[in-house]
């Protein structure tokens, strides 16, 4: 399970603060996907940081599996940090790096034994079926291949809780069906909790178990998935409300007339 217990996050001093997280409170069942939507500047990749400490928390206490990783000490928390994976939007793999030596150096910094480091890479791209890239570089790679190697990287560690921040905004939405199906058959198989932020509905709706609705700072409303299939659930937020009506929403208006070059006139 993870906690976050009023977590909050602020950015600058004095007058020039900026508080991007506000006393967040959160539980996120062991083995579960939870999505965290919200509209830009949310603070929704502020708080996924938040959960392993690469962003640590101005207040408040961040708990996983009962271990509360704000009162670690650098040593144990690196040990702690080996749980957690993380797959980001530009899947930050080295581009001078094949795709095996990129999540070999992942179990390099994890601290895995030279002689178990080819193995248990290779045994991670094939969770991804990409063994037969191994020997690839990422700018021979897809958008989507690059991101199965990101999380075949995260994976390679074995962790219990993988933090994906908008893993499938860089990539086309049928590329973004292939990349959410191996998370969730990656949660179901290995039990992963699955922490992903976006800001698409339909992400959230394909895969997550539970969501929480964040706007400025704050999460404003937290519903089960299930509820969203019932016909009389209706989220208790315009936030929520506005996020799962699945349209695009563009404004169109007289003055945009005045703009028109004359050649359309
Ligand atoms: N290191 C930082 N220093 C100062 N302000 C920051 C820092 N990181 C984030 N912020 C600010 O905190 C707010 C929340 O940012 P965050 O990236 O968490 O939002 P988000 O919901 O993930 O947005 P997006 O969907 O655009 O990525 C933003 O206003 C951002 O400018």
């Amino acid at each position: 399970m993870i906690q976050l217990e009023n977590v909050t996050t602020t950015f600058g001093a004095g007058e020039e603060n900026f508080t991007a997280v506000n006393n967040v409170s959160l539980k996120i069942p062991a083995g579960s996907i939870h999505g965290i939507i919200g509209f830009s500047g949310a603070g929704k990749s502020t708080l996924l940081r938040n959960i392993n400490l690469l962003q640590r928390p101005t207040a408040g206490h961040v708990f996983i599996g009962g271990v509360d990783l704000t009162e670690l000490d650098e040593a144990a928390l690196r040990e702690q940090r080996r749980q957690i994976g993380m797959i980001f939007q530009h899947f930050n793999l080295l581009n001078n790096r094949t795709a095996l030596q990129n999540v070999e150096l992942n179990l390099k910094f994890a601290g895995v034994p030279k002689k178990d480091r080819r193995r248990r890479a290779l045994e991670a791209l094939d969770i991804v079926d990409l063994a037969e890239k191994a020997q690839s570089y990422p700018g021979q790679l897809s958008g989507g291949q690059k991101q199965r190697i990101s999380i075949a990287r995260a994976l390679a560690t074995e962790p219990k809780v993988l933090l994906c921040d908008e893993p499938t905004s860089a990539v086309d939405p049928r590329t973004t069906s292939s990349v959410l199906q191996y998370l969730v058959d990656i949660n179901a198989s290995l039990g992963i909790t699955t922490v992903l932020v976006t800001h698409e509905m339909n992400v959230v709706k394909a895969i997550a178990d539970t969501v929480s609705v964040m706007e400025d700072g704050s999460v404003v409303e937290e519903f089960a998935l299930d509820a969203l299939k019932t016909e009389a659930f209706v989220p208790g937020t315009s936030i929520g409300r506005y996020l799962v009506s699945d349209e695009l929403k563009v404004a169109r208006n007289n003055s945009s007339q005045a703009i028109r070059p004359a050649v359309f006139a």
